[in-house]
């Protein structure tokens, strides 16, 4: 060999140059691998049809320790002049895309082009992601944050059956992340002579390798998608290919390292709803184990609501616990409470999903029903927040007024400079901040406005307090929470309602007995007492009287005729609220202002139905005494 030949044979000094001349070489190596600019990428095969090879029977399969070496066929995927010459030790084992000019001004503001260096991890088996599982994604997860910091970005090679599900699974449960994550895939294999897998997966390592944004993404068709709304490609893209949307970019506000979740909660489904859905199906679907259910509706998030039967079940599965999610059926859209029939689900416990895919409502819901430490109003909560970027539109009940920092940016804006004028601005804030962290049954919220010096007692202008406000919107753990945090149950606003009121205005039943407990007493003179047990008897509702009884009203008050509510319910025939005022310790003995007993009105009136519930009244009474 020519080299054993200069060794052995040769003249001395020839031998020196050719050292001299190879360390020459070697150190405009090292310079050349200095100057260029380099990024490193992580990609994870995982299996799909990118990779596959079709069998003898002309059927695609995954093939294993295939891709990497077809890849380095291709010269737009490896370099292999630069291979042979600078692949060597800890990078010994990547491939070398060429060197590359980007186009977008923004990425080659500083360098003049990049090389990019990636290293293919194939997962063993191969999988099809039609038989991928939550264990996969905590795979793959796992795989990106134990090689998180050798890398500047990951790329996940996957197939594109459940690709949505599990580009939606990632970035939830990668938390803080810092680095781009991309899935691609393709609908032909990469190595036949047409493949859209060829462009997917060379965009993919353009753009994880050019760009540090934080979020998973998906690449297709030359665009890279925000995973949550990949489904929908009609949307807005983020990327198309030279122009990066930067506002479109969601970053984390997180002082946190990146990290990933450790549980996902398996008992989640999707129910779609259907013209003719029985409320049993309904119920069967919601039934334990199930812990959160994704609502697919009509149009803006509407379900009918001259269905009292389905809304029953629903407002039985919420409450019993099931987080129920709307979202809209629609490919595009998304959910408003607007029209009486959108406003009906969310008035029976359902969480607006705002344009939530059904992939990232699911996973967002197994992520956050994982959260062990979690209280149920926290997860309520959370789900109505966006977290990664998957809800563009918020409903607006849905919005936490502290998503605003609001005091600080006012303080700021306003060009505060004293503490005192703070203290002001907040007093003035504060209870309003409060009463509409309560509205919207944010706990997170009402904690950090306690945490920064929040007094649940202190009113608005109205003088309502939290405590007011979240008895009237029927948040039966922010009541709770108001109530462990100093709120008072005797407040009352200038209208000189108590929180124990606005319970019982809304029949929120759990809610009055707990004020109950907690020693809120009715404040009402007693004929104005009465005045409203009339009129709810009046109108038949049963569930007002109901709620005044659990308040600790006497049923039996009387208004400036000396008139109960037996005396209106007989009067007007209503049946079911005379049987529920009996069944109450409703007395038919006491005159009216005219000198008539409610029994004497039921013989004027000849309703024999009515005098027989007396007689059976009179009967039990007689018995009980
Ligand atoms: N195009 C594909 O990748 C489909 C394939 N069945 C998969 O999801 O793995």
């Amino acid at each position: 060999m020519e080299s054993d030949e200069t060794l052995t044979n040769g003249n001395p000094n020839e031998f020196d140059n050719s050292i001299r001349e190879a360390e020459l070489k070697k150190t405009a190596i090292h310079e050349s691998i200095d100057q260029e600019a380099e990024a490193r990428i992580l990609v994870l095969y995982t299996g799909g049809t990118i990779g596959m090879k079709s069998n003898n029977q002309g059927v695609y399969e995954p093939k294993a320790n295939f891709l990497v070496g077809e890849l380095k066929h291709l010269p737009m995927f490896h370099d292999v002049e630069y291979a042979e010459k600078y692949l060597m030790s800890d990078v010994a084992d990547y491939l070398a895309m060429p060197f590359y000019n980007h186009p977008d001004p923004d990425v080659n503001r500083y360098s003049k082009g990049k090389r990019i260096l990636y290293k293919i991890i194939e997962y063993d088996p191969l999988l099809d992601s039609s038989n991928m599982n939550m264990t996969d994604w905590f795979r793959i997860a796992t795989d990106i944050h134990s090689n998180y910091e050798q890398f500047d970005g990951f790329i996940v090679l996957h197939g594109t059956d459940t690709m949505a599900y599990t580009a939606s699974a990632l970035s939830f449960i990668c938390e803080n992340l810092g680095k781009p994550i991309i899935l691609t895939g393709s609908q032909i294999p990469i190595f036949e002579i047409r493949s859209d897998g060829r462009d997917n997966f060379l965009s993919s390592l353009i753009f994880a390798g050019h760009y540090c944004i934080p979020e998973v993404m998906v690449s297709f068709d030359n665009k890279i998608l925000e995973e949550t709304e990949h489904r929908k490609k009609i949307l807005p893209v983020l990327m198309h290919f030279v122009t990066v949307d930067w506002d479109a970019i969601y970053r984390s506000g997180s002082l946190e390292k990146f990290s990933v979740a450790t549980t996902l909660c398996r008992n989640v489904g999707v129910l779609r709803l259907f013209p003719g859905i029985t409320a049993q199906t309904v119920r069967a679907f919601m039934s334990t184990p199930m812990q959160g259910v994704v609502l697919q509706t009509y149009g803006v998030g509407n379900a009918p609501s001259n269905r009292p039967d389905l809304l029953l079940a629903f407002k039985e599965a919420t409450n019993m616990g099931v987080i129920i999610v709307n979202i809209t059926q629609c490919t595009k859209g998304f959910v408003d409470t607007s029209y009486e029939t959108g406003k009906a689900l969310s008035d029976v416990g359902v969480i607006g999903g705002g344009d939530m895919t059904p992939e990232a409502a699911l996973t967002k819901l197994s992520y956050i029903l994982g959260k062990e430490t979690y209280t149920h109003e926290k997860k309520r909560t959370m789900m109505s927040r966006n977290l990664r970027g998957e809800m563009k539109v918020v409903a607006k009940e849905d919005m936490s007024i502290m998503d605003f920092e609001l005091i600080e940016g006012v303080a700021k804006t306003l060009c505060l400079s004293s503490k005192e004028e703070v203290v002001k601005l907040k007093d003035a804030l504060y209870p309003n901040l409060m009463c509409t962290s309560a509205k919207t049954g944010d706990i997170l919220a009402l904690e950090k406005l306690r945490g920064t010096g929040g007094n649940f007692s202190s009113a608005n202008q109205d003088g309502r307090t939290a405590l007011h406000v979240a008895c009237r919107e029927g948040h039966l753990e922010v009541v709770q929470y108001l109530l462990q945090h100093g709120a008072s149950v005797h407040a009352k606003d200038l209208d000189k309602k108590t929180p124990l009121m606005d319970a019982v205005q809304n029949k929120h039943f759990s809610i009055i007995s707990i004020l109950v407990q907690t020693g809120a007493i009715i404040t009402l003179q007693p004929v104005i007492l009465a005045m409203e047990l009339c009129r709810a008897a009046s109108q038949e509702d049963v569930d007002t009287l109901k709620a005044w009884k659990i308040a600790g009203a006497d049923l039996n008050e009387s208004d400036y005729d000396n008139r109960t509510a037996l005396h209106v319910a007989v009067s007007l025939g209503h049946v079911e609220t005379v049987k529920f005022l009996l069944d109450n310790g409703g007395s038919w003995m006491l005159n009216d202002a005219f000198g008539k007993t409610a029994e004497e009105h039921a013989e004027l009136l000849g309703r024999t139905d009515i005098l027989e519930l007396i007689s059976k009244a009179k009967e039990q009474h007689t018995q009980g005494t």
